[in-house]
This record gives structure tokens, sequence and C-alpha cells, in this order.
């Protein structure tokens, strides 16, 4: 469904004034009364013709019935017309089939217009504005935990700051109350089960199966699950019993790390990018499901650049942990010095105070951040005595959590909202 903010702004916009062609690039050329143009290729009109025999749209399910093996690419049209005093394009294809394009139908779509390019580019929910400490201490967005579990726009509101800081926090759950990630997680979808179960709890145990549980010690920056190719994408901690002293979470936005490397050190930037390194984990994990122990044994190894760019040359992952690195690098000898130079200078800039956000986790308080983006850790602690600092994690991926923000916007009628066939 169309938000109605976007149908009004549209329907005041004009009216469908004429239309030519299909020319011999089977472009339909239509012009609205207000002057604007659109180039709508003719194939495309027929392909997406909003009709019953083109889609099924019901509350379940919007399809296309059109199958690409019977799907003739070279049809024609009989005949092409405005409509309803200029209300809508009319399209009669060789077929039979009769197309109605309302005017506001094609200026979302219209493939010719830039903006309506744009508008359709935010669907993927890729603003990332990157940051260091100084812009994080700004905006870090904090929310309610109440409200978050009563009002669909907080829901809204707490995932949208995640697709675009990287990060936000809900504040103050019932204290100590066990459950609270998975309440959270209930509201976000669905949760990813790792092979550390599906909520994961932090505290110092024996014959631990991760540094996190191993000490009071703090980690070093990583990404969580170096050692998959796949990693979460996504990672929640909750906190249920914080230490005396210490335990504060670090956070640095890796792809604002990359980009700093890229302009202040090229070489580095341009080992981490190219040089895959390897990762094992090898080891068993003891966590409950339904209530029962359950052993997991597993031996991970993944190779993969610390730093990856997109096919634009865009950062879109980042993958690091000391903990799991192996020893092969599968290069020549002389290679693997700078290899190691540019994972320190990597985590040089990774502690400089300039990137670093540094907060406590209050008893109740919730964090989510992209794991792909943001590198994380905690400091060394000391326990109240008698207490043991508890948290409770689990993770998520992009697109059930997308998924939540665009569904939301759809059922609040937010202005964001985007049309779906
Ligand atoms: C948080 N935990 C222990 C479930 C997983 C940590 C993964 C890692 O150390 O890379
Ligand atoms: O103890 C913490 O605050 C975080 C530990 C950690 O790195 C993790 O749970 O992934
Ligand atoms: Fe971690």
């Amino acid at each position: 469904m169309l938000s109605a903010h976007l149908i009004r702004n549209l329907r005041n916009a004009s009216k469908l004034a004429s239309v030519a062609g299909p020319n011999a690039d089977r472009i339909v050329n239509v012009k609205w009364s207000d002057g604007k143009t659109g180039e709508f290729p003719l194939i495309w009109l027929r392909d997406t013709s909003p009709d019953a025999a083109t889609y099924t749209i019901s509350p379940a399910m919007t399809a296309r019935n059109l199958t690409m093996l019977e799907f003739d690419v070279e049809q024609k049209a009989r005949k092409l017309w405005i409509d309803g005093d200029g209300d809508s394009l009319k399209i009669e294809w060789d077929s039979g089939v009769l197309s109605t394009f309302p005017s506001e139908w094609l200026q979302m779509r219209n493939p010719s217009d830039q903006e309506a390019r744009k508008r359709r580019r935010k669907v993927y929910l890729f603003p990332e504005e990157t940051w260091g400490k100084e812009e994080i201490e700004k905006k870090l967005k904090r929310f309610s935990h109440e409200e978050f579990m009563k009002n669909d726009r907080v829901v809204h509101d707490f995932l949208e700051a995640v697709c675009i800081d990287g990060i936000a926090v809900l504040k103050g759950a019932p204290q100590g109350a066990r459950g609270a990630i998975e309440a959270i997680g209930d509201r976000i979808g669905m949760i990813k089960r790792t092979h550390f179960g599906i909520v994961f709890e932090v505290s110092t145990k024996a014959d631990a199966s991760n540094m996190a549980y191993a000490s009071n010690g703090g980690l070093p920056f990583h990404t969580d699950f170096p050692s998959l190719s796949h990693p979460p994408q996504l990672q929640m901690l909750h906190m249920l019993q914080s230490a005396e002293e210490g335990g504060n979470s670090l956070f640095v936005d890796g792809f604002h790390v990359a980009e700093q490397l890229r302009v202040e050190n090229p070489e580095v930037f341009r080992i981490l990018t190219t040089h895959s390194m390897e990762y094992i984990e090898e080891g068993y994990d003891i966590h409950e499901i339904n209530g029962k122990e359950f052993r997991f044994d597993y031996d991970m190894c993944a190779r993969h650049k610390v730093i990856r760019l997109n096919d634009e040359g865009k950062v879109n992952k980042i993958q690091f942990g000391n903990a799991m690195r192996s020893w092969f690098y599968d290069c020549e000898p002389n290679q693997v010095q700078n290899v190691y130079r540019a994972m320190k200078t990597f985590t040089d800039h990774c502690y400089q105070p300039r990137n670093v956000l540094k907060f406590r986790l209050e008893d109740g308080d919730t964090v989510l951040w992209a794991n792909q983006r943001l590198l994380h850790t905690r400091d060394g602690f000391k326990n109240a005595p008698g207490k043991s600092r508890t948290l409770t994690g689990c993770y998520f991926d992009w697109d059930i959590v997308k998924s939540r923000v665009r569904h939301l916007r759809d059922k609040l009628e937010l202005e964001q909202n985007q049309p779906s066939a």
C-alpha cells in the first residue's frame, strides 16, 4: 500500500496530457500537463501492468503471474491512449489484455525521472552515515524499552536508527528480567540462530567456549564470528547484571576507519582490501534449546578481507577478530610482514580516541548494532561481591530488520513507505 501522504502528493501533481510511440527502441513517451515527461519501455509496461491477469495481489502475497518461459518479450500494443480526462494511460495489447496505468502510478515509477529513481533506492535502507566519536556522541539514539515494547513507531524509529548509524540503544527494561532479549527479538522479527544457540549468555564461566566468557578482562576490538563466511549482520546485547567497576561497551565505525585509511594510509587500505585472511574457530558450546542442554561441536574456517568493497569500490563489510585469526596467509613469505603492519595500523585507528564510542550499559539496557560494520569490545571489569556481570545476546540479519522497517512504514502509513507491485 502507498502512504496517504505520497498518494496525496502525487494526486495533487498533474494529469496526463499525451502519449506517443512506441518508437524504434520500443519506448512510449508520456507527457503530463505540468510539462514533466516520462520514457516508458513498452515491454516493461506489459510486464508490470497492475491488473489481475498480470499479478496476484492478496494480503498474504504479491506475485507476478507471468512466467518468463511463456512471456513474449517482443509483443506489441494494438492501441495506446490517455483516458478519463488525463487520469490514466490505457494500453490494449495484441494478446487482448487491457492495462490501465493511473497517472500517479506512472509518476511514482517513471524510469526517466532521476528523483523517482533516487526515491526508490531508499527502499534498501542503505543510508549509512559513518561517524567518529564526536558525531556519534551527538546523535546516538536512545529509546525507552517500555515504549519499544508497546509502540510500533518506536520499533520503527529504533530500527531505522540502526540502519543509519549502525547502532541504537534501548533503556530501562525491568531489571534482571530474563526473557527481555527474546521479547525484543519477537518485536523485531526473527532471531538468527548460531552455533552459540538462539540466545547466548555472556558471563565468566569455566570451560569457556569464547574469549568473552573466559575472564573478567577486556577484549580487543572485533566483529563477531570472523570465523564465518556469512557472519550475522547484526548483534544485540542486553545487560542483566552490570559490573561494579568497568565493563564498559566500546564501539568503532569500521566503515569510517576504512575511509580514514583510504585517505591517510592508502597502502594499508590496499592490503586490507586485497589480501584475504583466514580465521578458525574450533571447539564446542553448550547451550539450551527448549529447556534442554545441547552440545554443538564446530570447526569453523573462513577466509576473507578485513575490508570488503562492493563493485563500486564502496566499503560494505568489515570482518576482523584477533582471537580467531589463523596461521595461514596463502602468500609469499616476504609479503607477510606487510600484512601484519596493515592489521596493526587498522587496529591503531580503531583505538584512536577520535573514533571510539564508549558508554556503560546499565542493568536493563540493550544495544543493537551492525556487526559487519562496527567493531565492538568491552573493557575489563570488577564484580560487586557475590555478583557476576551477565549479559544476554542474540543476532539478526538485515533482511529481517529491514523488512520490519518497511512493514511498519506501510502499516503506520509513514511518509517513507514505498509501493510493492
Ligand atoms: C558472543 N559470543 C560469545 C556468542 C560469540 C562471540 C564471537 C566472536 O568472538 O567472534
Ligand atoms: O562483554 C561484553 O560486553 C561484550 C562481549 C562480546 O564481545 C560479545 O558478546 O560479543
Ligand atoms: Fe563480541
